[in-house]
């Protein structure tokens, strides 16, 4: 068995090819950069409401990427993404001087993917592992979860929390030295005009998956997560039938895969890069400032959106959390979420040797 066979079989997806991994800091410029809703989170709501283009973003139908393992070269992706904490000290020396400030993504990411999604709870090591980071850096969670409940998992008021995939940004709601006096003003929420058709649909979803055992549809506010984890493989497809037919009443509605995961959201342009946009631009980082160093880590696909951004920035580093080979616009890896607390510890660590 290859190192990464062992880990195929359960979400992986397509085989490292053609990203290569640049230094840290180094500007990218090999990288196509994406098309990016420009115009902050008023004009991504304009977007949001003549938005009409269901299948922009999708995937296609039919496709379960992830069940496709592809046998990459482990250690030449290794090479093009290396470990963040073996490669700590030349990630801390290109920081150096500037503002890190510190993303982080929920499942995966802070906690170990498990079953049962409302059992995914982060463990008092990781919470001090962030609370310790929050006290140095700016610090915001990203994650496809509604955001109330994220918060919930996380329960640091200290931070910055974007919820829906990006689609619910709302400052801390406890002052750090990080926090501009008036930070819990900062919200941001591109499509609050979908609230009424995303309760419609998980109503209906609700509905029409009940009779396929082990699925569940989880209502994330901006957005829903058909999950399939529980599902037998042999009704998988039966699953994403069920999910195209209703999506097909509605066309302002999008269709993603997660981890394991149908993920149903509003075709606007906006995406957890854009939350990382606007959150560096509410604390006073625009797109040119060259004092920032953003820290994304994140371990989905939809992480892939602000890995891009910060490429196409030029400015810090994107970690993508995975023990397998994947297409990522990130430049460095931690294979599992113990490591990621082991990286935020080191920053804490070189942050009091300072
Ligand atoms: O952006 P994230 O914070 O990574 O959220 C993405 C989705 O994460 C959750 O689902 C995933 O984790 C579950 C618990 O470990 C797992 O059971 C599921 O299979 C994974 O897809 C969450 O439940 C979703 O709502 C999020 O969209």
């Amino acid at each position: 068995m290859t190192k990464h066979t062992a880990f195929a079989a359960d979400d992986a997806i397509t085989a490292a090819a053609g990203v290569t991994s640049p230094q840290p800091g180094r500007r990218f410029t090999s990288y196509p950069p994406p098309t990016r809703a420009r115009g902050g989170c008023r004009l991504a709501a304009a977007a949001a409401r003549q938005a009409t283009d269901p299948g922009a973003a999708g995937v296609a139908a039919g496709s379960w990427p992830e069940l496709v393992p592809r046998h990459a070269d482990f250690d030449d992706w290794m090479e093009k993404h290396p470990s963040a904490l073996a490669e700590f000290e030349s990630v801390l020396a290109t920081a150096k001087g500037k503002q890190i400030v510190m993303f982080l993504d929920y499942d995966g990411t802070l906690t170990p993917i498990v079953k049962d999604p409302d059992s995914a709870v982060m463990s008092e090591e990781m919470r001090d592992a962030v609370r310790g980071v929050a006290e140095h850096f700016p610090t915001a969670i990203v994650s496809g979860r509604c955001r109330d409940k994220v918060f919930n998992f996380v329960k640091l008021a200290e931070l910055y929390y974007a919820g829906s995939h990006g689609m619910d940004i709302k400052g801390p709601t406890a002052q750090s030295k990080h926090t501009k006096a008036k930070a819990e003003a900062v919200l941001c929420q591109p499509a609050s005009a979908f609230l009424p058709v995303i309760d419609e649909v998980y109503r209906t979803l609700t509905a029409r998956t009940a009779p396929i055992p082990g699925a569940t549809v989880e209502n994330n506010k901006f957005c829903l997560s058909v999950h399939f984890r529980c599902v037998q493989e042999e009704k998988w497809r039966a699953l994403e039938e069920q999910v195209r037919s209703v999506l097909k009443e509605y066309p302002d509605l999008r269709l993603t895969k997660g981890r394991k995961v149908l993920e149903i959201r509003p075709s606007i342009e906006w995406d957890k890069g854009n939350a990382l946009q606007f959150l560096l631009e509410s604390l006073g980082f625009a797109d040119s400032n060259d004092n920032v160093f953003p820290i994304y880590i994140g371990d989905d696909r939809t992480d892939e959106d602000a890995f891009k951004v910060l490429r196409s920035m030029g400015q810090g580093i994107g970690i993508l959390v995975s023990k397998i080979p994947k297409e990522t616009a990130a430049s460095y890896s931690l294979r599992e979420p113990s490591e990621v607390k082991e990286f935020l510890r080191k920053l804490v660590r070189s942050k009091q040797r300072d």
